[in-house]
C-alpha cells in the first residue's frame, strides 16, 4: 500500500518536472524577457531616467547625489531649509535636484514671479503631490489642507466664515483659561516649599507645557473641548497626538512616503488607521515582542525599531480618530437640538449656540438654507486637520521664541516692558490691546520669518509649463522653499539669518507683505488659521514674559527638520518668577 503511494508520488513528480521543463523549452524567452523588461523598466523610471534622459537634466543645480534618492540625505542632514538657502545662494533663482523620492526631479523658485505664479495664479494647476496629500491626509484629514480645485474652493468659502474676526475675537477669551494655567504652574515651580521665588530661577524643560497649552486651546477653540493637558499630560486625544508627532523626523517621514508609493501603500494606510483593533493588537505585539511597551518616545534610551514606530502611527491615530468621531456626535446632537429649539429657525450664528469652530461648521451643515453642506466624514477630517494643522505648528511656533527671547536679554527686556505695563492694566488683555503692543507684533512676526515652523512645502507641475520664463515638464516636483525666501539677504539684509525684531520698524523697500515671508505661505491655500496663530503667540508670550525670565539652561538645540521644525530634545531654560510691581 504504502510502495503503491509512493511510486505515484514519483510518477506524479516527474511528470511536473517533464512539464515544466517542456513549457521552459517551448517559452525560455518569455519567461526570462518578462521579469527583465519589468525590472529594465524599474531601472529605467527609477534610477537612470532623471539622471541621463531628463529634459531638464542640465539645469543649474546640485549633482546627483544618491543613486536611488538624489539630493534626499542632504535635505535630510542640513537644518532645515538651510540646504534649498544654500543652493539658491549658488545656483540662483531657480534650480534642479534629483530626487528627494526616487525617480523623481525637483525643482526650487524663490522669485515672487514664480511663486506668485504657482501660489497665487494658478494655484490648481502645481497642486500638492500625491504623497504629501496622502501624508496629511493620513495624519491630518483628508481635509481643506488636501482638496484641490472647485472642491477647495468651495470648501474654503465655507470654512472662511468660521475664521472669520468676529468668531476669532468671540473664541479670543478662551486662551486664557490654559494659559493663566501655564502661569500657575510655572509660578508652582519657580517657589520654594515656603512659598517663596527662588532667587536664582529653576531649570526646567519647557516645550512639553508649551504644547500642552497650545493643545488646550486649540481643543476649546476648535472643538470647545475640555482637554486640560496641561493638569493631564495622560489626557487620551492629546497624549495620543503628542506619540503620534514626537515620531516626526527626516528618516521615518522617508519611511512612510516609501510605504505611500508603494502600490496600494496609501489605501493601506487609510484602512489601518481606522481599525482600532489593529492598533490595539499590534500595541499588544509591540508591548510583548517590541519596545516593551513603553510607547513613550521621550524615554525610550534607543531610537525606537521600525515596528514601534508603524504600531505607534497606528495605534495613535486610532484614538484620535475614535475620540474626534465621539466629540462629533457630541457636537451635531447639540447642534439638531438647538435646531429644534430654534423652530426651525437655524444658521451658524444662532444665539445660545457655541462659537468653537467645529460647532460653527456643524450648525452650518445643518442649516436648512445653506447651499453646502458637510457630512460626518468631511466634519471630522476637519478636526484633524485642525489639530495637524493648528496646534503642532503654533507649539513650535512658541517654543523657538521662548528659545530666542531666553538667547537675547535685552530684547526680552523691551518686550517685557511693553508687556508688564499692559498687564498690570488688564491681566487678560483682549484681542485689540495686543495688537496695539509694537514690540511683541515685532518679536512674533521675526520669530515667523527666522523660525518657521513648516520651513519648506511641496507642490507638483500638473502639466508642461513655463514658471518665470522657466520650461517645467509635467510632473516635476516643486519645492516651496519658505525658510530660503525668509531668508533673502536682498529683501533682509546680510544678517537675514539673524533674531532682529527691530528691523521690522524699518523694511525694504522691496518687501512684500505677500511674499517676503512665506511662513504660511501665498495664495489660496494660504494659512486659514494665521490670525488664531499669531493671536495666540502674542497672548502666551506677553502673559509669560511680563511675570517670568528667561536664561538658556542648555547649549542652542538641533532644528529638528520634519514637517514642523522643533527643538530637537526639547528645549531647557532656566525660568526665574518676577516681582510685577519692581
Ligand atoms: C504658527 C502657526 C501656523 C503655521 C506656521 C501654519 C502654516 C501653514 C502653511 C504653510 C500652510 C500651507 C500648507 C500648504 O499649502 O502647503 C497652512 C495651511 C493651513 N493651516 Fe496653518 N499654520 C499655522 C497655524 C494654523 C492654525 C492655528 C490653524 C487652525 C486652527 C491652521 C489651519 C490650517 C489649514 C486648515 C490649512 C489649509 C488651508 C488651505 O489649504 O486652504 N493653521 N498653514
Amino acid at each position: 500500500m504504502v510502495s503503491a503511494q509512493r511510486s505515484d508520488a514519483q510518477s506524479f513528480l516527474s511528470s511536473s518536472i517533464s512539464s515544466i521543463l517542456y513549457i521552459w523549452k517551448q517559452h525560455w524567452p518569455l519567461i526570462v524577457g518578462i521579469p527583465l523588461v519589468f525590472f529594465s523598466y524599474l531601472v529605467y523610471k527609477y534610477v537612470l531616467r532623471v539622471r541621463y534622459f531628463s529634459k531638464i537634466r542640465h539645469y543649474p543645480g546640485p549633482p546627483h547625489g544618491h543613486w536611488l534618492f538624489g539630493q534626499a540625505p542632504a535635505v535630510i542632514a542640513s537644518e532645515p531649509g538651510m540646504a534649498q538657502l544654500a543652493w539658491h545662494k549658488k545656483y540662483g533663482k531657480v534650480f534642479r535636484l534629483a530626487g528627494v523620492l526616487p525617480g523623481q526631479e525637483t525643482m526650487s523658485f524663490n522669485s515672487y514671479t514664480a511663486l506668485k505664479t504657482i501660489l497665487v495664479d494658478k494655484p490648481y494647476e502645481f497642486p500638492k503631490p500625491p504623497f504629501v496629500r496622502d501624508l496629511l491626509g493620513i495624519a491630518a484629514g483628508y481635509g481643506l489642507l488636501t482638496l484641490e480645485g472647485p472642491d477647495h474652493q468651495a470648501l474654503r468659502r465655507f470654512m472662511n466664515q468660521a475664521f472669520s474676526f468676529r468668531y476669532l475675537h468671540e473664541q479670543f477669551e478662551q486662551y486664557y483659561k490654559p494659559i493663566n494655567s501655564l502661569v500657575e504652574i510655572l509660578e508652582t515651580k519657580t517657589k520654594d516649599e515656603k512659598g517663596q521665588p527662588v532667587k536664582e530661577g529653576v531649570e526646567m524643560e519647557v516645550t512639553k507645557l508649551i504644547d500642552s497649552t497650545l493643545m488646550d486651546i486649540i481643543c476649546l477653540t476648535a472643538f470647545g473641548y475640555e482637554c486640560d493637558s496641561l493638569h493631564n499630560p495622560k489626557q487620551p486625544l492629546a497624549h495620543s497626538y503628542h506619540k503620534l508627532v514626537n515620531l516626526q523626523d527626516g528618516k521615518n517621514m522617508l519611511a512612510i512616503f516609501l510605504v505611500l508609493m508603494l502600490p496600494f501603500g496609501p489605501q493601506l494606510l487609510r484602512w489601518a488607521v481606522k481599525r482600532q483593533w489593529l492598533g490595539t493588537l499590534m500595541s499588544t505585539l509591540d508591548k510583548r515582542y517590541g519596545s516593551g511597551g513603553k510607547h513613550d518616545l521621550d524615554n525610550m534610551e534607543e531610537p525606537p525599531k521600525f515596528y514601534t514606530t508603524t504600531s505607534i502611527f497606528i495605534d495613535s491615530l486610532n484614538n484620535v480618530n475614535r475620540i474626534s468621531a465621539e466629540l462629533l456626535e457630541t457636537k451635531l446632537a447639540e447642534a439638531r437640538q438647538l435646531k429644534q429649539a430654534s423652530g426651525g429657525e437655524f444658521a451658524m450664528n444662532v444665539s445660545g449656540g457655541k462659537v468653537d469652530v467645529l460647532s460653527l461648521l456643524v450648525r452650518a451643515s445643518l442649516d436648512d438654507s445653506s447651499n453646502y453642506k458637510m457630512n460626518s466624514d468631511m466634519l471630522q477630517a476637519q478636526m484633524l486637520t485642525f489639530l495637524g494643522a493648528g496646534h503642532e505648528t503654533t507649539a513650535s511656533g512658541a517654543a523657538w521664541a521662548m528659545w530666542e527671547l531666553a538667547c537675547n536679554k535685552d530684547i526680552q527686556q523691551k518686550l517685557r516692558k511693553e508687556c508688564q505695563e499692559l498687564i498690570l492694566r488688564n491681566h487678560n488683555p483682549g484681542w485689540q490691546e495686543l495688537n496695539e503692543l509694537k514690540y511683541l507684533n515685532a518679536v512674533v512676526q521675526e520669530t515667523m520669518r527666522v523660525r518657521p515652523p513648516t520651513p519648506q512645502t511641496a507642490r507638483i507641475a500638473s502639466k508642461d509649463c513655463t514658471v518665470d520664463g522657466t520650461f517645467v515638464p509635467k510632473g516635476t516636483q516643486l519645492m516651496i522653499p519658505i525658510r530660503a525666501v525668509n531668508f533673502d539677504e536682498s529683501i533682509w539684509g546680510e544678517d537675514a539669518r539673524q533674531f532682529k525684531p527691530e528691523r521690522w520698524f524699518d523694511l525694504s523697500d522691496k518687501y512684500s507683505s505677500v511674499f517676503s515671508v512665506l511662513t504660511f505661505i501665498a495664495g489660496s491655500h494660504h494659512c486659514i488659521g494665521r490670525n488664531m496663530a499669531i493671536q495666540e503667540l502674542k497672548a502666551i508670550l506677553c502673559a509669560l514674559i511680563s511675570r517670568f525670565e528667561f536664561e538658556p539652561a542648555q547649549s542652542e538645540p538641533r532644528e529638528k527638520s520634519a514637517i514642523t521644525m522643533k527643538p530637537d530634545g526639547g528645549l531647557r531654560l532656566r525660568v526665574k518668577l518676577l516681582d510685577m510691581k519692581d
